[in-house]
């Protein structure tokens, strides 16, 4: 199922947030949402998750519109991530992971066999099996990160939304996080992820959507998007190259201040 944002605005108050973005995403690849503090990128995904109202423009999966699926559907179809690891009940871990099944649940339904099936599959691949029993309010900040991850995977989206999901995580559980979203989409689903860090999402994205003030500045496979020209003009920093094996990357070593 291919997510396809067309021609979004959305106005939050008085201030256009997203001005006319679109950007036909594919599943089977991993898309980093890349731009400067403010750009619209949170916009952007809760917007693409129907979680903010849009002024105009679609989003839709294939041919239909999110606004108007039954609201069980769209969870199923689309699981979100927030950026914020805020977990308001003091329940433990494995029971908030269970909740990423809920959209499968019939009205007042036990979970089947298949229900616990998926909530330890998403618990072992995100190696959070043994903090199944602890209250989640008791965790690390990384450790209710890599939880709530578990939850959205409990729930086997057909897209997955993250909105910088790297932030509480240290370098290796980074690099096992994104492995792991790079392992989803291999399996089919889409996934689309909000990163700063521009290293990271080199290593792990097929495509980048950057985005500045509101709007699409480019769109398309990273190595064509991710220049060294195009990330001085949307981040105002140079890069330097790094070999990372046989792929070169650009790291961010400075910053250019306008003239
Ligand atoms: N509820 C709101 N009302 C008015 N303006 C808002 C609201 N929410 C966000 N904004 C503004 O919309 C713009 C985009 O916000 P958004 O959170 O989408 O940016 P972002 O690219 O995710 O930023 P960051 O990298 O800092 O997380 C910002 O200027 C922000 O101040």
């Amino acid at each position: 199922m291919d997510l396809i944002i067309d021609a979004l605005s959305v106005k939050l108050g008085k201030r256009t947030v997203l001005d006319d973005v679109s950007a036909h995403l594919r599943p089977g690849r991993v898309t980093a949402i890349l731009g400067p503090n403010g750009a619209g990128k949170s916009t952007l995904v809760k917007a693409a998750a129907a979680l903010v109202d849009r002024s105009t423009g679609s989003v839709r999966l294939d041919t239909q519109d999110l606004a108007t699926m039954d609201a069980r559907a769209r969870a199923r179809a689309i699981g979100y991530l927030p950026q914020d690891a805020t977990v308001h009940w003091n329940i433990v871990a494995g029971d908030v992971v269970a909740l990423g099944r809920l959209p499968h649940l019939g009205a007042h339904a036990a979970p089947s066999p298949e229900d616990r099936a998926a909530v330890d599959r998403a618990m072992h691949d995100t190696e959070t099996s043994h903090l199944a029993d602890r209250p989640v309010g008791e965790l690390s900040g990384g450790e209710r990160a890599r939880v709530l991850l578990a939850r959205v995977l409990a729930g086997e989206p057909r897209w997955l939304l993250a909105d910088e999901p790297l932030a509480s995580l240290d370098p290796s559980h980074q690099i096992d996080l994104l492995a792991r979203l790079r392992g989803y989409a291999l399996g089919g689903a889409g996934v689309a992820i909000v990163l700063h860090d521009l290293v990271q999402a080199q290593r792990a994205a097929d495509d980048a959507l950057l985005i500045a003030d509101g709007r699409v500045v480019a769109f398309g496979p990273v190595a064509e998007v991710m220049t060294a020209d195009m990330i001085a003009r949307v981040f105002d920093v140079r890069v330097a190259p790094l070999d990372d094996g046989d792929r070169r990357l650009l790291v961010p070593v400075g910053r250019i201040y306008a003239a």
